[in-house]
Parts: C-alpha cells; sequence; structure tokens
C-alpha cells in the first residue's frame, strides 16, 4: 500500500512513499507521519492519500514513523487545501505550510525551544524523553537534526512530537518572536467554592478578618456582573489591600492567575442578549434568515452605522442555540480588538480569537477546542478558515470588501472572503457577506440573484448619514507647488470641534513626514538602493525609509548629486498633519495612528480605547481609522487628499477611492447625526467625489460596473495576473515576452501586457507584469491554469531562464 502524502515544501505535485506492513492499520488521512525525502531531509506530512497503486517512474521509500494516533486535519480540509491550491495555483505543502500551527510542523530545519513553564520536574518522561529534555534545558533550544545526535535517529520525531504534547517543549517561529501578548493578573475562584454549597458554607461560617469578608463578597459580585476580575480592578473596586487579598489566596479560597488578555475562555459560557433590534434591523435580520434557509450566501448591504453588528449578533445566537460554530472573519488583525469586546458581552466564554499573531500555544488551544467543538465562536483573520471546526454553522464576513481579506505573500495567494465561500460549499455552512461599501464583484453577485440580497439603509437611532462638503484646494491660498495640507475651513472646523469636547478624526493615506525629497536645483530625487523607490522621510525617527523593502537611511540634508542644499519636501504624511496640528492647536491632545506609531498590536488597542475615552481630540491616521470602528463623539472627519486616492492607474481605483472615503465619513455622527465630513481636492466635481458627497453608493455601482462590462474586467472576467522578478533587467524583460508569446496561441486575446510596471525594481529584483483577463468559463480558466504552470516549467528549463521568478495571482487585486 502506499500513501500520497503532503509536504510544506512548494513541490507541483505530492510525492508517494510506501507504507510499511506494522503501520497499515494506523493510518488514516490527515494522520501526520514521518517521511524522508533527497538525502537526508526529514518532514512529518500529512496523509492524503492511501492507496495501491505502485508510482511507476521512481521507487518510493518507507514512511518511517507514524506521529498521531487521530487525524490531525479532517477529510473536508483536505478537499479545501486541494481547492485553494488548485483555484490560487499554488502547491498544497504551501497551503499545507500557512494552514498548520507551526506545532504540527517538523521538519529538519525545525527548532525547539524549551519551555520555562514546564519547569525542571521531568519525572513524567520516559527515558528518551527524558535525555532530549535534559539537553533542552541545559541548552534552550535544539535543532532537530541536533537531537538526532541525542537519540537514535529513527525515534526522533515521534519523541519530539510527544514532547511538544506534553508541553516540555515548542517550535521555534523567528517571525513570531516580537509580539508579547499583553499580560494581566486575573483572580479567579478555587476549584472548591465554584460549587454553589460549599461557597456558601464559607461565607456562613465566616468569624474574623470582615475586610478579607468584604473583598470577598466584592469579588462574587463583579465576577457576577462581569465574568471575569482582573486583580487591578478588583482592588481598586473593593478598596482592598495587596495583603487582603494574599490572605484569601494562602488560604485557598481566591487565586491570582497571570494571563493574556486576549485569552477569553476563562468567562462564563453563555448567551444573553441585552438589545431589541430596532424595527428596520430586525426585518433584515428576518431577511437574512429567511433567504439562508435557502441560499449559501447572503450579502448584507448595510450603511455605516446601521447596527450590521447586531444583526450578526443575532444570526450567531440562532446558529449557536442550533448546536452549531460560528466563525466571524475580521480583514485585519487590528480590528479584532473592538469587536471582541462588543461580541465578549454577549458570548462570554464561547468565543476564542485566532490570528497569525498569536503565540502557537495560543493557537493549539483555539485549535483543540474548535476541533472538539467546546468553542462556539471564533473571531478571526482570513487564517482561522483553517482550524479543523467540527460542525461549522455560519461564516460572517464582515467588510467584505477589504482587500485585505487578499493575502499577498507568500503563497497561497487566497482571498479570504472567496476561500470562505468555497468552504460553506463543502461544509453545509451559510455565509454572510456584510458591508457597507459591497465590492463591485459581491454586489453583482448579489444583483445577478446568484447571492440573497439584504438592505438595511437607514443608520442606528435614525441618524442622519454625515454631511459632506468638499474643500476646492485650487481656492486656498498657498505656495507655488505647495500641496494643501490643513485647509483654513479644515482647520476652522477641527477648532469648532474640539471647542464642544467633540472629536476630529483625519485621514492621510501616506505615513511618515514627507513622501519624497527633491533637490530644487537637480531635480535628484532620494530613492531606494533596491527598489525604484523614492524615499519617505520620517521625522519621529529621523530617518528615511523605503516602504517597500523596507529598508532604512540616514537623513540627507545635501543634494547626493549636485551638493546643494535645497531640498524639497513634497506631498506629506501622517506625521506632518500631527507635526503642524501640534503647532496649530497647542492645546489639543493629537495622536498618530499608522503602520509605524502601532508596531505591535497592543499600541493599537490603546489608541482605539483612548480615543473611545475621550484622552485624544484628533486621531489623524491612514486606512487604519478607516475601518469598521465604532465611536460614538466624532463629529468632524477630514479627508486631507481626496486626489491622492483617485491618482492610480487601476481599474479598482475608482471603487477603492469611493469605499475608502465612504467608510472614514461613517466614522462621523454615529449618535446623534452631528456628523459633517471635510473633502480636500483640486478636482471637487470629480465623479466619485460626487457620489459620496450623496452617499450613492448604486450610483458609483451603475457607472463603474458598465465601465468594467465595458472593459471586460471583473466581475464580467476573472483575473490572472502575472509577476516576473530577476536581478537583471534584460533577461527579465526577455523571459516576460517570450512567456507571453509562447501563450499567444489561444490565449493572446486576453493577454495584457507584459510591460514593465511604475515601480520596476523591488528588493533588487527587476519586474515585469502581465494580466489575463479570461472569460467566466471554468474549463477555459481551468485549462489556462494549467498552460501558465506549463509554461513557467518550459521557460524554466532554459539555462539562461532558470532563475527568474514567475509568480501567479488569481483574482489580484
Ligand atoms: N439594536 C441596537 N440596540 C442598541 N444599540 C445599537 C443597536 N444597533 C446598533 N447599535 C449601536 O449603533 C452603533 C453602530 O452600530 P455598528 O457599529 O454595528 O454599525 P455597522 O453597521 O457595523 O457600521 P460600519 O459599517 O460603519 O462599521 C454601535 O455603537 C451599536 O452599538
Ligand atoms: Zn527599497
Amino acid at each position: 500500500m502506499y500513501a500520497e502524502i503532503i509536504i510544506p515544501l512548494a513541490l507541483p505535485k505530492n510525492y508517494t512513499w510506501e507504507i510499511p506492513e506494522e503501520f497499515l492499520d494506523k493510518l488514516q488521512p490527515g494522520i501526520r507521519v514521518e517521511v524522508n525525502l533527497g538525502k537526508n531531509k526529514r518532514y512529518a506530512g500529512i496523509v492524503k492519500l492511501i492507496h495501491d497503486r505502485a508510482p511507476s517512474t521512481f521507487e518510493p521509500k518507507e514512511i518511517l514513523n507514524v506521529l498521531d494516533p487521530q487525524p490531525v486535519i479532517q477529510p473536508y480540509q483536505l478537499k479545501f487545501w486541494e481547492w485553494l491550491a488548485e483555484y490560487y495555483m499554488c502547491s498544497e505543502g504551501e497551503v499545507m505550510a500557512a494552514a498548520l500551527p507551526s506545532h504540527f510542523k517538523l521538519s529538519s530545519e525545525t527548532v525547539i525551544v524549551f519551555n520555562e513553564e514546564y519547569g525542571d520536574d521531568f519525572s513524567d518522561l520516559d527515558n528518551e524523553e527524558y535525555l532530549v529534555a535534559e539537553a533542552l534545558h541545559i541548552k534552550h533550544e535544539l535543532r532537530l537534526t541536533e537531537v538526532q545526535q541525542i537519540l537514535d535517529v529513527s525515534h526522533v520525531y515521534p519523541i519530539v512530537n510527544r514532547l511538544i504534547g506534553k508541553k516540555v517543549c515548542f517550535v521555534w517561529e523567528s517571525l513570531k518572536q516580537a509580539y508579547a501578548p499583553k499580560k494581566e493578573t486575573f483572580v479567579l475562584l478555587e476549584q472548591e467554592y465554584s460549587n454553589e454549597e460549599k461557597l456558601s458554607e464559607l461565607l456562613n461560617n465566616w468569624s474574623r478578618a470582615p475586610k478579607q469578608m468584604e473583598l470577598l463578597l466584592s469579588y462574587l459580585h463583579l465576577m457576577k456582573t462581569q465574568g471575569e476580575v482582573s486583580k487591578a480592578e478588583l482592588l481598586k473596586k473593593s478598596g482592598a489591600s495587596d495583603a487582603q487579598l494574599k490572605a484569601l489566596t494562602d488560604k485557598g479560597i481566591l487565586r491570582a492567575e497571570k494571563r493574556s488578555v486576549d485569552r477569553l475562555h476563562y468567562l462564563p459560557k453563555d448567551v444573553s442578549i441585552d438589545f431589541d433590534l430596532t424595527p428596520a434591523q430586525g426585518e433584515a435580520y428576518q431577511k437574512v434568515t429567511e433567504c439562508l434557509d435557502s441560499r449559501q450566501v447572503c450579502l448584507l448591504h448595510g450603511v455605516t452605522s446601521s447596527g450590521k453588528t447586531h444583526v450578526y449578533i443575532k444570526l450567531m445566537e440562532q446558529y449557536i442555540r442550533k448546536g452549531l460554530q460560528v466563525l466571524y472573519l475580521l480583514p485585519e488583525i487590528a480590528l479584532t480588538s473592538q469587536i471582541i469586546r462588543r461580541l465578549q458581552k454577549h458570548f462570554g466564554g464561547y468565543i476564542g480569537i485566532y490570528h497569525s499573531k498569536f503565540s502557537q500555544n495560543e493557537r493549539v488551544e483555539i485549535w483543540n477546542k474548535v476541533k472538539s467543538g467546546e468553542m462556539k465562536i471564533v473571531l478571526g483573520a482570513r487564517s482561522s478558515l483553517f482550524l479543523p471546526f467540527l460542525d461549522l454553522g455560519l461564516i460572517i464576513c464582515d467588510e467584505e470588501h477589504d482587500t485585505s481579506y487578499k493575502q499577498q505573500d507568500p503563497a497561497p495567494r487566497y482571498n479570504g472572503r472567496d476561500a470562505a465561500i468555497y468552504l460553506s460549499s463543502i461544509t453545509g455552512a451559510k455565509v454572510l457577506l456584510g458591508s457597507a461599501t459591497p465590492s463591485l464583484e459581491t454586489y453583482w453577485n448579489a444583483k445577478n440573484d446568484k447571492y440573497g440580497l439584504v438592505e438595511l439603509l437607514e443608520r442606528f437611532g435614525e441618524v442622519r448619514m454625515p454631511w459632506i462638503e468638499m474643500v476646492d484646494t485650487r481656492k486656498v491660498p498657498k505656495k507655488q507647488g505647495e500641496k494643501v495640507m490643513l485647509s483654513p475651513p479644515l482647520l476652522d472646523g477641527i477648532k469648532a470641534t474640539i471647542e464642544k469636547g467633540r472629536q476630529v478624526i483625519l485621514f492621510q493615506n501616506r505615513r511618515g513626514y514627507t513622501p519624497y525629497q527633491v533637490c530644487s536645483v537637480c531635480g535628484w530625487i532620494a530613492q531606494c538602493r533596491n527598489c525604484d523607490v523614492s524615499l519617505t522621510y520620517h521625522k519621529y525617527s529621523n530617518k528615511l525609509k523605503c516602504h517597500y523593502c523596507g529598508n532604512i537611511y540616514p537623513p540627507t540634508h545635501t543634494c547626493l548629486a549636485c551638493g546643494s542644499d535645497k531640498l524639497l519636501q513634497k506631498s506629506f504624511g501622517t506625521e506632518k498633519i500631527e507635526e503642524l496640528l501640534e503647532t496649530d492647536l497647542p492645546d489639543a491632545r493629537i495622536s498618530r495612528m499608522d503602520f509605524d506609531s502601532v508596531r505591535n498590536k497592543n499600541a493599537h488597542d490603546v489608541l482605539i480605547q483612548q480615543f473611545e475615552q475621550k484622552k485624544i481630540d484628533v486621531l489623524v491616521g491612514t486606512q487604519m481609522v478607516v475601518k469598521g470602528l465604532d465611536f460614538d463623539n466624532v463629529d468632524l472627519v477630514g479627508i486631507l487628499d481626496a486626489d491622492g486616492l483617485l491618482h492610480f492607474a487601476d481599474f479598482r481605483v475608482n471603487e477603492r477611492a469611493f469605499q475608502l472615503m465612504e467608510q472614514v465619513s461613517g466614522r462621523a455622527g454615529r449618535r446623534d447625526g452631528a456628523g459633517r465630513v471635510l473633502i480636500q481636492s483640486g478636482n471637487p466635481s470629480h465623479p466619485v467625489l460626487q457620489f459620496v458627497a450623496q452617499h450613492d453608493y448604486t450610483g458609483m455601482y451603475n457607472e463603474e460596473i458598465e465601465k468594467r462590462r465595458m472593459f471586460f474586467y471583473p466581475p464580467f472576467s476573472r483575473v490572472i495576473h502575472l509577476t516576473f522578478k530577476h536581478k537583471e533587467r534584460d533577461i527579465v524583460m526577455e523571459a516576460a515576452y517570450a512567456y507571453a508569446q509562447a501563450l499567444e496561441v489561444p490565449y493572446g486575446k486576453y493577454i495584457v501586457g507584459p510591460a514593465e510596471p511604475v515601480i520596476n525594481r523591488v528588493r533588487n529584483m527587476f519586474l515585469m507584469e502581465m494580466l489575463l483577463k479570461l472569460p467566466r468559463d471554468s474549463q477555459t480558466i481551468a485549462k489556462c491554469k494549467s498552460d501558465l504552470l506549463k509554461q513557467a516549467a518550459i521557460l524554466h528549463a532554459n539555462k539562461k531562464f532558470r532563475t527568474v521568478v514567475v509568480v501567479p495571482d488569481v483574482d489580484a487585486i
């Protein structure tokens, strides 16, 4: 018998291994096995298929060890992986690498790290486990090849696997080290007293130490109302001292425990819905429910602040009451903190958060609870689609239009929303897509009856949509060649808003101080050495940064070409706005939210909470301030450079610009309708700005969809984007032309390019691009994908082009 096995590499095909007699009855799809490939590389791979067809072209090796008693991956997940690989033109190994927490991935390069929390009591370990644990304890970390020197080589994987299972060690992840989850001390009742009887017995027989009794009662009260109690809060609310709390813990009544704030599963597991839907929301909820009775996918198009989250919550309740699991997808991790606080109120310990920035121990914990069905709701970014749901009933895809749903690098370059829809087709789950500004593709599908469509076109509380005004920057006095940053009407608006004790959000889609510096004498522009990109000056860190490769350079004050010191700073980023505001409004509290200011996840959360608590008057930010956030005190939103959003050579530019502006506008006036938006533009009559001014999604849709039809862009076609990369410009150009030439028959009429992109060099690789706009018939598309891959192999067979990298991106955005 043979097994087709997936190993976490970008191999064009899965390999086959022979199953030794003694493993036959232990193997089934989804179980991990140890195999070797090449001379001495070893991997933990996943069995995909067991069969009796001996490979005809090579002599298969034998499987070395079986690592799991039960499958770690379910059959439906294997099918999901297969689809992702096929659809997004990558290998199942690459999908596996993205899908599994590192915990499950072992290979010769794996480094295991001792888990300090385990301590040094190794009495539970057998002899061989002990040998490795001992060595780890001393050396702290070991490569699997080093473990081989300690153990008989045939035992390494099973033993390391057991040690990971026993939490003696974990797999080192280089990228994850920077993330330290925020820890807080929580107070818990000792197990013994979670029994009501025991507890009342304790309270009734209390004799001395009345202060401790008071503290305990405060604790019980907080526990009842909030579900969890942090030490800081308990001491504050009860006025008790640390020593009194310690006395209770010493008596074995309470227990203090440090844990990550993101882990919520200690909350009581119950559902409490303490709100009523408005009539409009109720109707939307009814329609969504009916729609999902007969359909797989439904779009909820609800304007900003219409209360889509409340509709989701009701729907989630419906599904978990049926005993099913719910996955709540968000495009970005940054968004999870506000939503989780809202959901937690209603679903307590039923919810878990899952995303790639969590430590693997946390991820594995959630993985297991999802698998057992204990965790009913997962809030997560796209990678949570890979969790082993026991009984998935509903996927909510919030902000479905958001481009962050698409993974860029590395493969699989999948769109979380589209993958969710496929996943639902094989699990029987339903999908609710939600947005105030749906993507054209989704809205088109809804309009053409492929998805159900429910619209919620009024804001919660009968609040009106924010009032939009244009500031024509051509009419604002300024120096020649300079851009308007904060026009007088905007500045006045900000001042007036702050005076009323209300808040302001300013949106500028560029971070840093100035996006480029140009020499006024010779025209020299500070550029990255590795990329064909101008460098952005970051004043805060006093560095020049490349936003493409991340390289950092010292600032220059003189032109590196002619030596002149007449450097002009062009355009402006969030840092410069922040600085301007600090000069113009010395008393205002100003904060900035962008990629640089929220390097770690907590910083983002802290900023949002400070803004919620009105400790910030003006929040300046990039896209980050645009997304799905709910604040109740924002009167004014300023869009500083609308033209910058409209000047891209991309067929989606109008759609994107509309979405960004409508979304950021939607942050204004969410409670009382006092919302006002000022848009600075040199071309206020631009059709997109007119649609934004009217909050006219349908108008924008109707106009754009016609253009898409005319120029055969999605949703009328499917696009596959190819990028070619090589160190030498001549070679990459030649390769791209040769590649396109070879596909001329029969795909010539679908090909756009190849051509050099505007930024033609990134990280020292020269780039060429090519786009295919294919008719939406699945046979043509499948054939074309396979031809594209074949052609890449042919290209690589030519010695000259061997190192040209070809990156296909299906449904590129
Ligand atoms: N039925 C309700 N009862 C009480 N509060 C509600 C109700 N519906 C909505 N709200 C409140 O109205 C505000 C806006 O709702 P929500 O954030 O869900 O809007 P949204 O549709 O998601 O908007 P956006 O697309 O802009 O993110 C929230 O603060 C929410 O708590
Ligand atoms: Zn660069």
